[in-house]
């Protein structure tokens, strides 16, 4: 707990951020992602309004914002979620390592296995351990025992789940807690090596232990991938982000570094928001 006589926003404590001075800087990251004069329509309804914005490289990127605001609609685009929704029309570019996702050229399954997505419901699938996080390998034709064994083991280790169910590979993953399910969800998506994450609000359905894991595999998983995560939990987002995007009413009202967005945010929106005056 913090000494300080800060106000605790949210229940964040904001003085354990830091002093609003920027721990880091986007220009000096590797980007990953870019989003450009984007704008997204549900039929007549526009839901994302020109959005702008730089994601780095293997850093946890956190949105954040109240309910309907377009943060999942966002986080859906970027492995083209959205593409199955049949009223959907988009504007404006994505560029994922600098060419266009939305260009006719794009093979959707390809950037689908390089961006990988969780829910915020685990949905293993109705079949082993070993099964769900081989699958992907599976879908891709390899069979091979040996390769799987090593994969399965490897992912499961990077899921940190590995421990609590090497010796059950062979049960059903249904049998397993929500907060294993989850990191099982986590296991099968890293199996075939994505290079970017989008969490779609991974431990929402989570108790607080199980929460607790999720986190500290987020911060593990960031050294290998590049992370995306959306919460409505601020505390979540200020212990797990390196950067934070604010977004209201399908706008992008403010991002920076998340120290700096929770000590020191440059909109009247962002303030009122993490000082809990609506949302
Ligand atoms: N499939 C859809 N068809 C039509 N409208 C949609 C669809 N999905 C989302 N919307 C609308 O788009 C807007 C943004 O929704 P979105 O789910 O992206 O917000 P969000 O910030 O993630 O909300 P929450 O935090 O409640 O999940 C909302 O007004 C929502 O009603």
């Amino acid at each position: 707990m913090s000494t300080s006589n800060e106000p605790l926003t949210h229940g964040v404590d904001i003085a354990s951020l830091g002093r609003g001075e920027p721990t880091l800087d986007i220009h000096k990251e590797r980007i990953c992602l870019e989003v450009k004069n984007f704008n997204l329509y549900y039929g007549e309804k526009q839901a994302l309004r020109d959005i702008n914005m730089l994601i780095p490289e293997k850093r946890v990127t956190a949105y954040i914002g109240p309910s309907g605001c377009g943060k999942s609609t966002l986080l859906r685009c970027f492995n083209r979620m959205n593409d199955l929704v049949d009223s959907v029309r988009v504007q404006g570019e994505i560029k994922l390592e600098g060419q266009d996702i939305f260009h006719k050229s794009v093979n959707v399954a390809e950037l689908r296995r390089r961006v990988g997505m969780v829910f915020q419901k685990p949905n293993p699938f109705p079949k082993s351990i070993y099964e769900n996080v081989a699958y992907g390998l599976r879908l891709q034709g390899i069979n091979s025992r040996r390769i799987l064994d090593e994969v399965v083991e490897r992912s499961l280790r990077g899921a940190a789940l590995w421990d609590e169910v090497k010796d059950r590979l062979h049960d059903n993953a249904l049998g397993m807690s929500g907060g294993q399910q989850q990191r099982l969800v986590i296991a099968r998506a890293i199996a075939i090596e994505p290079e970017i994450l989008l969490l779609d609000e991974p431990a929402s359905a989570l108790d607080p232990i199980s929460t607790l894991k999720i986190e500290e595999l987020i911060n593990e998983l960031k050294e290998h991938y590049t992370i995306v995560i959306v919460t409505h939990n601020m505390q979540q987002a200020a212990r797990v982000s390196d950067y934070t995007a604010f977004m209201y009413l399908g706008e992008l009202i403010e991002f920076g570094d998340t120290s700096s967005l929770f000590t020191n945010p440059t909109k009247k929106q962002t303030e009122d928001y993490i000082t809990g005056r609506y949302g």
